[in-house]
């Protein structure tokens, strides 16, 4: 039978994954497909880099739409990155009737609504399993694996990058510019690292998987975000005290009210398995109510990894080729027609625990004023630490965990408490999940 044919635009980490693993295991992948998939135009805006890469037997073009449009490919490979021209050059291969496979969660969470419309309107595929957590199959098992549940809630360590430098800085005391460094060298990070650090990046995928979850459009304005470029290794070691871990998550919740979409770094209880996964490993907790909690972890980023996923999509779209288009796996797994808009809650609307970081003066009546504070606002302590004096400033940290409490009371009084004049600098608020 005739073979598959692949144009892929981009020719960096994740394409030399993806070309790579396809020579590697191409018998076996033909086996799975039950058709060869071969790669039959790349572009590249450096020819000698992808010559390196497809050897001299597959055409090479500098002009990117070249490949949305070529008359041979059934499939294209989107591994560019960004919006612009990928969103553009996605639009265009899916007008040509070409089924695509992206690796672009930052594509897809801005626009994913107006590419997945266009593509259920022409009949082809986008599959996207290498965007989201890079190689493990957590798309795939939310779409199909889990299809029978109501999704509850889902919390993952999705970036890579952040949980690497997390890794490095507690186990081997590097620090954040080196850690960072080097997850830049093993191609782990984004063309723009700040996506990675500042959490946006983890964003981009929980909006993904929030849309599969809860069948509700893609909806990336409604994520609350904070990533890791504040957090103190003060506030690490107090944690551990604590018992507890702290991860980059991304978590999104279907509540009473409407959903929670957001991504902040988080205090995990250390003897949770999502607590323990370090490096560039991934994990993504998904609770269902008819199965439970269930957990899938692996390396979420790296050229094998990726390239993975991405062939895993190849594989799935050479087998729904010869389907009816009205009867393949939909794209953000309800129906096109069957979405809800339930409401996206504000950050100010979370109910979960808090760890608060505050730096007061040794003096007597200061840890009362602050319990009268909390509880005025009905946040009820759970357990409390204070440092002991430091000599020369006389100052001291109190550090304190909540009972569930509702994040605008919290923040309210958390204003109240800077403006005591015994407390001075900031209060360091973070969020804590059981996840039980
Ligand atoms: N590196 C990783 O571990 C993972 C990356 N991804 C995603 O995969 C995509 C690609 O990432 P990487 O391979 O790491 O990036 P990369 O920077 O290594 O490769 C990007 C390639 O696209 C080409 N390119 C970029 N802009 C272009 C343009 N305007 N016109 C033509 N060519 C252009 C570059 O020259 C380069 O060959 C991104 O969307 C990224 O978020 C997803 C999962 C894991
Ligand atoms: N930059 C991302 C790459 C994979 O999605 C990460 O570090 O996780
Ligand atoms: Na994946």
């Amino acid at each position: 039978m005739k073979s598959i044919k692949i144009g892929i635009a981009g020719t960096g980490v994740v394409a030399s994954g993806v070309v790579n693993v396809l020579k590697r295991n191409q018998e076996e992948i033909t086996r799975r497909a039950g058709r060869g998939i071969e790669v039959a135009v790349v572009s590249s805006r450096t020819r000698s880099k992808a010559e390196a890469l497809v050897g001299t037997g597959v055409e090479i073009v500098d002009d990117i739409m070249a490949v949305a449009r070529h008359p041979d490919v059934d499939i294209v490979v989107e591994t560019m990155g960004g919006y612009e021209p990928a969103r553009t050059f996605v639009l265009e291969a899916i007008a040509n009737g070409k089924h695509v496979v992206t690796a672009n969660k930052a594509l897809l969470a801005e626009h994913g609504n107006e590419i997945f419309k266009a593509a259920q309107d022409k009949g082809v595929t986008v599959a996207f399993e290498a965007a989201v957590a890079g190689g493990i199959p957590v798309i795939k098992s939310l779409r199909e694996g889990l299809s029978a549940n109501r999704i509850e809630w889902i919390a993952g360590i999705i970036n890579g990058t952040t949980n690497f430098i997390l890794t490095q800085m507690r186990e081997k005391g590097w620090t954040f510019d080196a850690a960072l460094k080097v997850a830049q060298e093993l191609g782990y990070a984004e063309a723009d690292p700040t996506f990675d650090v500042e959490g946006v990046d983890a964003a981009h995928k929980i909006t993904l998987m929030s849309a599969l979850a809860f069948g509700v459009p893609i909806n990336f304005k409604a994520a609350s975000i904070e990533g890791i470029s504040k957090l103190a290794a003060t506030d690490i070691a107090y944690a551990e005290k604590f018992g507890y871990r702290i991860k980059l998550l991304g978590i999104t919740k279907r509540t009473p009210d409407g959903i929670e979409l957001r991504v902040h770094p988080t205090l995990i209880p250390e003897s949770r398995l999502i607590a323990n996964v370090n490096g560039v490993m991934n994990a993504v907790l998904v609770k269902g109510d008819a199965v439970g909690a269930t957990l899938y972890y692996g390396a979420g980023a790296g050229a094998e990894p990726t390239g993975s996923s991405v062939i895993a999509d190849l594989i799935d779209v050479t087998r729904t080729i010869t389907a009816d288009p009205e009867h393949r796996v939909p794209h953000l797994a309800f129906q096109p027609d069957a979405l809800e808009n339930i409401p996206m809650l504000p950050l100010s609307a979370v109910k979960t625990r808090y760890y608060l970081r505050l730096t007061v003066q040794d003096r007597t009546g200061v840890l009362a004023n602050i319990t009268r504070i909390l509880a005025d606002h009905d946040i009820s302590v759970d357990a409390m630490l204070q440092t002991e004096v430091d000599d020369t400033t006389k100052q001291t940290h109190i550090v304190i965990m909540t009972h569930i409490s509702l994040e605008s009371s919290v923040d309210a009084a958390v204003q109240q408490i800077k403006a005591l004049d015994t407390v001075t600098g900031d209060v360091v608020k973070l969020r804590v999940e059981e996840l039980g």
